[in-house]
This record gives structure tokens, C-alpha cells and sequence, in this order.
């Protein structure tokens, strides 16, 4: 049985990083993968999606440019072929990279398959057993697939991205982020696109204002959005998919090509063998983690979305950088120091750090809040993008920026402005005060802070 200081299970957004440094550090190290090397983000989540929505946002510039005096005269083709073969070598550029950072990392063991723990110090791959002192687990989620589902062909975040061809129906159940990504993609490159959401609103984290706007945004693309969908289940028909949504006496049916599934993600903790490692999980199954990411067992941690603190990669990524301050560094990261932020990548993106007025109004904090509509911001308009609008939260008793929601043309770059105020805890006045460049959205920020209103 081969003996190691450290053993790395998954190479998501933690793990390589974390193995980099373990083995430069001394640790004689081994990380185990039982998949593409780099996890869900770069084979199945942000860099396929997101090259998917620069395709996307492609095909809408070149058939929307008529009132800016573009006009396309012929037909656009769209070839989904091509897109995917442009994604696929990005993916395989960051794979490649990742290889070849294992292979020259000395101290450092790249083992090829599934891990599971036989006992708290032992894992088995394959045959091989490997024995360490110290555990990272890196695992993530896969999706989540109600039983309604399992008796059709349906997709998931990770064979919707292995069509070749365009569906003439895409109907996506859920409507969260993966759902909403794929669902204006898809529509962009020529599918008829129906949303089916058993909730009252898309994006149940978001405040009503926002969800609201951002289902007329996708509406006025015509993608048919259909909230309070109870009962939804699906059946092969002769022409394709059945689906079947509402209850009974009122059920409806619509035909669908093909059927996303995006009801959300379960961690892959099932079939780790943790309860032989001493490790604990939650009810819905995630690793229970302290602030450093320790887990139950003292000589284990579990870092990125399958410790339930985080469901992104720069989560994931901030758990390494965590975990890595307690081995080697003299200033301390700890989980607690965190604020939520994250982006939905649809067009306008929508962009979240902090509190939103929801959790504001449920926490009874005492705030203000300072709002400005795009269509009153002279660079959104000067683009022709005026959907969407900012928020911004205040506490009364610090003047500290709680929270932002941009919703808005460029929101996911310029919320960073707001992010940064918040981890310096400074008073919102730093930016009510500052000169930002004219004409840039980021430009009315300073402004909208002059008179905030009490919420
Ligand atoms: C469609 C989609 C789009 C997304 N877009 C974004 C985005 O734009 N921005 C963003 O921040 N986040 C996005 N995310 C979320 C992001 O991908 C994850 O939060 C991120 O990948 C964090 O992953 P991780 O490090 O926890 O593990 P993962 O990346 O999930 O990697 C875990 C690895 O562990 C391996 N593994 C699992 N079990 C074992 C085992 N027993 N033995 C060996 N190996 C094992 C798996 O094969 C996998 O390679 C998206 C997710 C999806 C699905
Ligand atoms: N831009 C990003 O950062 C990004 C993009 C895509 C995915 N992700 C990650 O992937 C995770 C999963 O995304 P997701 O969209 O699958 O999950 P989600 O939890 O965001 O949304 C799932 C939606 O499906 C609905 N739903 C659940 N069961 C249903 C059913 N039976 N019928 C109809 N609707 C149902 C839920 O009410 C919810 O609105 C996210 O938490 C996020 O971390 C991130």
C-alpha cells in the first residue's frame, strides 16, 4: 500500500491548486480523478456555457443591429457543430494544462479512478489501496434528477453540450441558472424554448422585482416561461417527448424535441464510503464543514460545492486559498470572512454580492436602498441596452453596503466595484464620493448613492 502525506479526491476548482501547493510545500501528495480532469467547470459547467454564450450573444448582435443601422442581408447559419468544436478545444486547452501541471509538479502523483475510503486513513482506487495523514475532498455534485424524469431521454448540463444539432423544442424544467443560460442560448440559436418552474418565480433567490424583469426580458424573446408548473412529468411519444405539467383536471401537454433537466445538484458524497472515514453530512447530503473546512474527522477536509457553503468556482477556489492560509501561511482565511457573490450569465447578466432586500427585509435589518433604472444611464442607452436596473443596500447604523443586485449590460464586471467596498468595510460614501469615467454604466453609481431611500 503506497503511502502519501496527502490525498486530493477530485480535481475540481480546489484540488490541483491545493495539490500544487501540498507538493511544493514538501507533502508528498497524490490526487485521484476518476473523470476529465478539471470537474464540472471547465468540462460540463462555466467554460462550455459561457462559450456557448458568447456564440449565443454573437447570433444575437448580428440579427438585432438594424435600429443601430446593421443590417444583416442574407440568412445567418448557425452551426452548432462549429460551436461545439470551438468549446471543445477550449475544454481540452484546460485539461491539456492541467496535465502537464501534475506531470511537472514534483512530489506529485496524479492516480486515475474512483476513491472510496475502506477506513479513516485508507483509500482504494481500482485495486490499489493508498494510505495518507492528511484527506482533501474535492468531489462536487452532479445533477439532480427527479424520478417524473428518469423514464425519458433527457438531457442534463452535460449531454445538452454534446448535441450537434439544434432542438426544434427544447423545454427546460427548472428555471435557476443552468436553466436560464441554456434556455436564452438556446433560444438565440433558433430552438423554440419553453421554461417550466414549479416555484411562483425564475431564480427563487432573487428579490420579485428582479425575477419579474428578467422573465420579460426572456419572454420578449419569446421563450414561453411557465411559472407554478406542479406535476410536471414526462413520456416518449411517437413525434418526440410528452410533457405533462399541472394537476389533475387541469393537466397540459406540450410536445417537446428534447428535455433539459435543471432541477438543481447533488453533492457526489454517496458512494465515498465517509461513514468509514468518520465523516458527517447534512441531511441533503453535504460534507459538514467548521470555519476552516475541517470536517468531523480531524485529518479531513472538504472543500468546493460538495461542503454545501458554496456552489461556484470561485467558492471553490476561495476554500483552497482557506484551507492552503491554515497550512502555510501567516494570515488566516476562514469561511466566515465570505460574502456571497455570483453572476448569472444570461443577457443582461445579473450580478449578486451581499444581501438582497428579501434577505434584508427577513434578517429585520434597518436599511436604505439606492436604485437607478438602466433606462436612466446614458452609456445603457447609448448601446441600446437599457433592460434591467441596480440596486444598492445600505445599513443604517454603519452606512456599510450590504448588498448590491445589478441586473444591467456589463453587471457581472462592474458589481466588483461594490464587492470590493464590502471587504474593505468601508461606508458607502467611498463610492457615493468618488469620480468614476463618463460614459460607463459604473459612471451613475457615485449618483444613485446621493439620496438612497429607506426600505
Ligand atoms: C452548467 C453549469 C454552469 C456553471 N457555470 C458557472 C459559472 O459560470 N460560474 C461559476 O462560478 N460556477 C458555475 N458553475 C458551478 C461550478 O461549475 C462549480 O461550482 C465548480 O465546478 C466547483 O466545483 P468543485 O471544485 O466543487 O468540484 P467539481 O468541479 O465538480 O469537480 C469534482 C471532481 O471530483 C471528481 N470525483 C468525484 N467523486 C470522485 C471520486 N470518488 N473519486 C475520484 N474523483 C471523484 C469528479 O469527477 C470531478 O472531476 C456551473 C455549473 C454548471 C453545472
Ligand atoms: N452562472 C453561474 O454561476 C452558474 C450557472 C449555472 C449553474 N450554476 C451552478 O449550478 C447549480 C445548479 O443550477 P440549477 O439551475 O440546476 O439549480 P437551481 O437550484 O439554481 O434551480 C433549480 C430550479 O428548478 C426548480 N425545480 C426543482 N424541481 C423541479 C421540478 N420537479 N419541476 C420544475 N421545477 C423544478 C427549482 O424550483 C429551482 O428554481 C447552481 O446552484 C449554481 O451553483 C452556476
Amino acid at each position: 500500500m503506497e503511502k502519501f502525506d496527502a490525498i486530493i479526491i477530485g480535481t475540481g476548482q480546489a484540488g490541483p491548486a491545493l495539490a500544487a501547493s501540498l507538493a511544493k510545500n514538501g507533502f508528498k501528495t497524490a490526487i485521484i480523478e476518476k473523470g476529465h480532469l478539471g470537474g464540472t467547470c471547465v468540462n460540463v459547467g462555466c467554460t462550455p456555457t459561457k462559450a456557448y454564450v458568447a456564440s449565443a450573444r454573437r447570433v444575437f448582435a448580428a440579427g438585432n443591429s438594424e435600429e443601430h443601422g446593421v443590417i444583416l442581408e442574407g440568412n445567418l447559419k448557425i452551426d452548432l457543430k462549429r460551436i461545439k468544436q470551438r468549446k471543445d478545444k477550449l475544454i481540452q486547452d484546460s485539461r491539456s494544462g492541467l496535465e502537464k501541471m501534475f506531470a511537472d509538479t514534483e512530489n506529485l502523483t496524479l492516480i486515475r479512478g474512483k476513491a472510496t475510503f475502506l477506513d479513516q486513513h485508507t483509500v482504494q482506487v481500482k485495486n490499489e489501496k493508498y494510505t495518507a495523514a492528511k484527506f482533501y475532498i474535492n468531489v462536487g455534485g452532479r445533477p439532480r434528477i427527479p424520478e417524473d424524469f428518469k423514464a425519458i431521454d433527457y438531457l442534463t448540463n452535460e449531454s445538452i453540450l454534446e448535441l450537434e444539432d439544434i432542438p426544434e423544442h427544447l423545454v427546460i424544467i427548472g428555471g435557476g441558472y443552468i436553466g436560464l443560460e441554456f434556455g436564452q442560448m438556446f433560444r438565440r440559436f433558433g430552438s423554440k424554448v419553453t421554461i417550466l418552474e414549479k416555484g411562483d418565480q425564475l431564480l427563487k433567490k432573487e428579490d420579485d422585482d428582479i425575477a419579474q424583469e428578467i422573465a420579460e426580458i426572456l419572454k420578449d424573446s419569446g421563450i414561453d416561461v411557465k411559472l407554478n408548473s406542479d406535476c410536471i412529468s414526462a413520456e416518449k411519444s411517437d413525434t418526440g417527448i410528452s410533457v405533462n405539467y399541472n394537476c389533475e383536471g387541469n393537466i397540459e401537454k406540450i410536445k417537446a424535441s428534447h428535455v433539459l433537466v435543471a432541477t438543481g445538484r447533488i453533492p457526489n458524497t454517496d458512494d465515498l464510503g465517509l461513514d468509514k472515514a468518520g465523516v458527517k453530512l447534512d441531511k441533503a447530503g453535504f460534507i459538514v464543514v467548521n470555519n476552516e473546512l475541517q470536517t468531523s474527522a480531524a485529518h479531513i477536509w472538504a472543500l468546493g460545492d460538495c461542503n454545501g457553503e458554496g456552489a461556484f468556482t470561485h467558492t471553490a477556489y476561495n476554500d483552497f486559498q482557506i484551507v492552503n492560509s491554515h497550512l502555510f501561511e501567516e494570515r488566516k482565511r476562514y469561511l466566515s470572512d465570505r460574502f456571497t457573490c455570483y453572476a448569472a450569465f444570461i443577457d443582461p447578466p445579473l450580478a449578486r454580492v451581499g444581501l438582497n432586500e428579501t434577505d434584508i427585509k427577513k434578517q429585520g435589518l434597518k436599511a436604505k436602498v439606492a436604485i437607478r433604472p438602466m433606462s436612466k444611464i446614458a452609456r445603457a442607452k447609448e448601446k441600446g441596452e437599457t433592460a434591467g436596473k441596480l440596486k444598492i443596500f445600505i445599513e443604517n447604523e454603519t452606512n456599510k453596503i450590504l448588498g448590491a443586485t445589478f441586473l444591467g449590460a456589463g453587471a457581472d464586471e462592474y458589481i466588483h466595484t461594490v464587492i470590493d467596498q464590502m471587504y474593505a468595510g468601508a461606508s458607502y460614501e467611498v463610492i457615493r464620493d468618488a469620480i468614476h469615467i463618463h460614459p460607463t454604466v459604473s459612471e451613475l453609481l457615485p449618483t444613485m448613492l446621493e439620496n438612497p431611500k429607506e426600505l
